[in-house]
């Protein structure tokens, strides 16, 4: 043995080209040998999205707690139909132990009231510190969702690789070596949000998330349908970057961070998943020297600790992106 692989003959196959390629290089091409002569005249299956809504839909959690019923509705699901959806929701009693505590971003919860008198988000949310891996409070966590744990870390693992990848580059893009913005703001931080918008039933009159901007340095956003006022249609297998307050700041309002806000739908709950990255609590934050020159670009924003932006942001209502006149000096 020489530790190749015998080729057991099992399959026979021939070199096919990368479609992704043949699209890459000609979007409009449909070479002759992937044309199915049936299906000439129409299409293959119905686009009738109403029927997607008759999958059975099984409930992971209460399986993997033995529920008799869910077993049962597995057992139909395999016999009657050989497919079926995988929910994953957890009953509002559970989800209410991992509850955020009043005046804490934490935990499962809604986003806060400031006041009595403003009006509120159509969505509920799970947020969870992170990153470093030493501010994970799990008691936040819903561990008796199987594999949430394990999935939300490796989530965070490859969403920091790519957050590391952007901030070396916002570094050298604000004059900075590569690594320079990583070691002056010591450790990039995380915290990852999970938002769900239920359907609403007259959504012109709702708003999902009220107009803001994100107070950190930026965030990476997984969704699955898309947002307005510039609709983000989302590209599968792609996430959407929004620059936010703190680069803002640090690059004395070169990078301006991004007023969003969600809209809602009628017929379709939608999810998304942002993951905030943003420099330690007790960093002091302002326009980065090689930003600042007093002819041309004077320094539009005050030095502030982190932690005191951020303070100070939660304790207004969202109301886009009024906080950030908070940090912007006036006298230029
Ligand atoms: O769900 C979205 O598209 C955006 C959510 C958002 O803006 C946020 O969590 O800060
Ligand atoms: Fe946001």
């Amino acid at each position: 043995m020489d530790g190749r692989v015998e080729n057991l003959g099992w399959v026979k196959s021939s070199p096919v080209p990368s479609v992704q390629e043949i699209v890459r290089s000609d979007s409009q091409s449909v070479p002759e040998r992937y044309v199915h002569e049936n299906n000439k005249d129409g299409p293959i299956v119905s686009q009738d999205s109403a029927n997607s809504l008759q999958i059975p839909v099984i409930d992971f959690s209460f399986l993997a707690k033995g529920d008799e019923d869910e077993v049962h509705k597995l057992h139909l699901a395999c016999k009657d139909w050989g497919f079926f959806q995988l929910s994953f929701e957890l009953p509002i009693e559970e989800k209410k132990k991992y509850g955020k505590a009043e005046n804490e971003i934490e935990g499962y919860g809604q986003n806060f009231g400031v006041s009595q008198h403003e009006k509120l988000d159509w969505s509920d949310m799970i947020y969870l510190s992170t990153l470093p891996s030493q501010n994970r409070n799990f008691k936040f966590w819903p561990l008796s969702l199987p594999g949430f744990k394990e999935a939300l870390e490796e989530y965070s693992r490859e969403m920091q690789k790519i957050g590391e990848e952007i901030q070396a580059n916002l570094s050298v893009l604000m004059g900075l070596k590569r690594d320079e913005l990583k070691s002056s703001q010591g450790e990039l931080k995380q915290g990852i949000r999970i938002n769900y918008y239920p359907t609403c039933s007259r959504p012109h009159l709702v708003l999902g998330v009220s107009p803001h901007s994100d107070g950190t340095s930026f965030t990476l956003l997984l969704q699955d349908d898309d947002v307005s006022w510039i609709p983000v249609k989302p590209i599968p297998n792609s996430l959407v970057l929004n620059i936010d307050d703190a680069t803002e700041i640090q690059s004395n309002g070169m990078y301006k961070s991004i007023e969003h806000r969600v809209i809602t739908n009628e017929k379709k709950a939608r999810i998304s998943i942002a993951t905030f990255m943003f420099p330690d609590d007790e960093q002091e934050i302002g326009p980065l020297e090689a930003m600042i020159d007093d002819q041309n670009h004077p320094r539009l924003y005050r030095n502030i600790k982190y932690v005191d932006y951020i303070r100070e942001k939660f304790s207004r209502k969202m109301e886009g992106k009024v906080h950030i006149q908070f940090v912007k000096l006036h006298n230029k």
